[in-house]
């Protein structure tokens, strides 16, 4: 039987490798982890991480030959196939500080694969890597084997949360790199094998370990880009009165653009896209290429205009300050459908509104407290980092309450900031709504999901990004 381990049970370990263990009956998955609480929560009804589908899939396979343990050097040392998924956060100090990919776990955990092997192992670069990485990790686990072959391969990974069980089902494609060595080769080839027990040959891209690190940190800057490209355009239809949906519809329909990616928002969250573009950028000046930094720091810029351009539109809209103003703010996700707040645009937009000293009511039907509370003490890249190296969450902070419901969050208030396209939020009783707000009642909508026209008919003084402006706000002062 091929035995894989897995290191690091977090977002990206635990569902691939359950979605494996799920496709693959004979091959037994191991998902391993430092952190206890987290492997606990793994082998109880409360998972550790919130995904449409992945209870079911956990469900199906656990304890037949899924499994998820804290003893990290035996599994580690039973395994064929190592997987290392764990944290690679930007670094906070020293040498490419701000930028450079902190590899401190990834490299413990090569070192640990080093001591703990008897025999040979295929090691897979899970995590999001700067290129290049598989040639440090090889130094590492060569330089301490004892007669046994490592090879390594990327296989980076491009489920994006709350659909990631449909993405790892029905993959765009799986990405395979490795050395063009008879050994590379045949390592590209076992694990191939394990993808095509349900991922079409097609499907299963394989390339060399320079090409497919690389891929990994350019799809996310692609895919970022865009959305800094359209959250750029929804500054100047404010300004000229056109409207961002209607440019993002006319030019999706070009085949060469195509559809997707082209909604304006109020700023790209995640743990992903700001962390691997500063290390693209990173990357990029290492190898003496100043002006390829630049084009892509942009990137990172238009996403930190956007969301301070949505605080400026708060504040001066509402006579200028929020000071002692009571601000429901709707979701805290980065997204729908997760419960990540791994930069998400609300800590920023909440902290930017503290700093005007509003009061903040937040809901967010999968937040809880403790992490809000945490997410906005906490300073900038300390949140990609294992849980019991976190700061500890404050004890209160007096201008912010939790609640568990919208309703209970916008009563009496002055105004509402929509920061998360959770699907209740479309389908609020906002004549209810507005009838429980101090006036004028005002909505600022950072996903585009409310009906503005509607919500005007009813009274609210409505801001949505990149829509044509409400008489009220053309009235205020620039802003941008
Ligand atoms: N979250 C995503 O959607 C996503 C998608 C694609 C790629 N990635 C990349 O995958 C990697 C993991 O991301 P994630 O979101 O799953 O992170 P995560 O923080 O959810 O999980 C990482 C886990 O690794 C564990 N860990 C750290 N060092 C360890 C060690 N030495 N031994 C055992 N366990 C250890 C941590 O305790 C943590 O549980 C990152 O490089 C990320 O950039 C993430
Ligand atoms: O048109 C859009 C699309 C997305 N977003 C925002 O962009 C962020 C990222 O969204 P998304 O990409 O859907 O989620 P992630 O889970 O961050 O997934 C991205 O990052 C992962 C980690 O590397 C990759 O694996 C995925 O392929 C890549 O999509 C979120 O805040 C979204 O609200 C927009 O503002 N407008």
């Amino acid at each position: 039987m091929v035995k894989i381990c897995c290191i690091g049970a977090g977002y990206v370990g635990g569902p691939t490798m359950a979605v494996i263990a799920l496709k693959c009956p004979e091959i037994e998955v191991v998902v391993v982890d430092i952190a206890a609480p987290r492997i606990n929560a793994w082998n109880s009804d409360h998972l550790p991480i919130y995904e449409p589908g992945l209870d079911d899939v956990v469900k199906q396979c656990r304890g037949k030959n899924l499994f998820f343990s804290t003893d990290v050097e035996k599994h580690v040392a039973e395994a064929d196939i190592v997987f290392v998924s764990v944290n690679t956060p930007t670094k906070t100090q020293g040498l490419g500080a701000g930028k450079a990919a902190d590899l401190t776990y990834w490299e413990s955990a090569a070192r640990m694969i080093a001591d703990v092997s008897k025999s040979d192992k295929i090691v897979v670069e899970k995590s999001t890597v700067p290129v290049k990485t598989a040639e440090a990790i090889e130094r590492i686990l060569t330089h301490n084997r004892k007669g046994i072959n490592f090879t390594i391969l990327s296989n980076p990974e491009f489920l994006a949360e709350g659909t990631a069980i449909a993405d790892l089902f029905k993959p765009d494609r799986v990405l395979i790199g490795g050395r063009e060595t008879p050994e590379g080769q045949k390592a590209i080839h076992s694990l191939k094998n394990v993808y095509a027990h349900w991922v079409p040959e097609d499907r299963i891209l394989c390339t060399n370990l320079w090409s497919a690190e690389l891929s990994k940190l350019a799809a996310n800057a692609f895919l970022a880009q865009r959305i800094s490209s359209v959250n750029a355009m929804s500054a100047l239809c404010e300004a000229t009165g056109a409207d961002v949906s209607q440019v993002s519809h006319s030019i999706g329909t070009d085949s060469r653009i195509g559809p997707k990616f082209l909604n304006a928002s109020v700023g790209f969250g995640g743990s992903c896209f700001q962390k691997d573009i500063l290390n693209l950028v990173y990357i990029c000046e290492c190898n003496g290429l100043p002006e390829v930094a630049n084009y892509w720091k942009q990137v990172i810029k238009v996403n930190d205009y956007q969301k301070m351009r949505f605080v400026n539109r708060v504040v001066s809209s509402m006579f200028n300050t929020v000071s002692g103003k009571k601000i429901a703010i709707l979701g805290f996700a980065f997204k729908k459908d997760t419960g990540d707040t791994r930069e998400t645009p609300a800590i920023d937009v909440c902290k930017g509104l503290l700093g005007d000293k509003a009061k903040l009511s937040i809901y967010d039907p999968q937040v809880t407290e403790d992490q809000i509370m945490r997410d906005l003490a906490m300073k900038k890249f300390d949140w990609d980092h294992p849980a019991h190296l976190q700061p500890l969450s404050p004890t209160s902070n007096k201008q912010v309450s939790v609640v568990w419901d919208a309703y209970e969050a916008i009563k009496d208030a002055h105004g509402i900031c929509i920061m998360t396209e959770w699907d209740e939020f479309k389908n609020l009783d906002y004549q209810k709504v507005y009838d429980s707000m101090q006036k004028p009642a005002f909505i600022f909508d950072g996903r585009n999901v409310v009906n503005v026209n509607k919500l005007r008919e009813i009274g609210f003084i409505v801001y949505s990004i990149g829509k044509p402006l409400d008489s009220w706000l053309k009235d205020m002062p620039a802003v941008a």
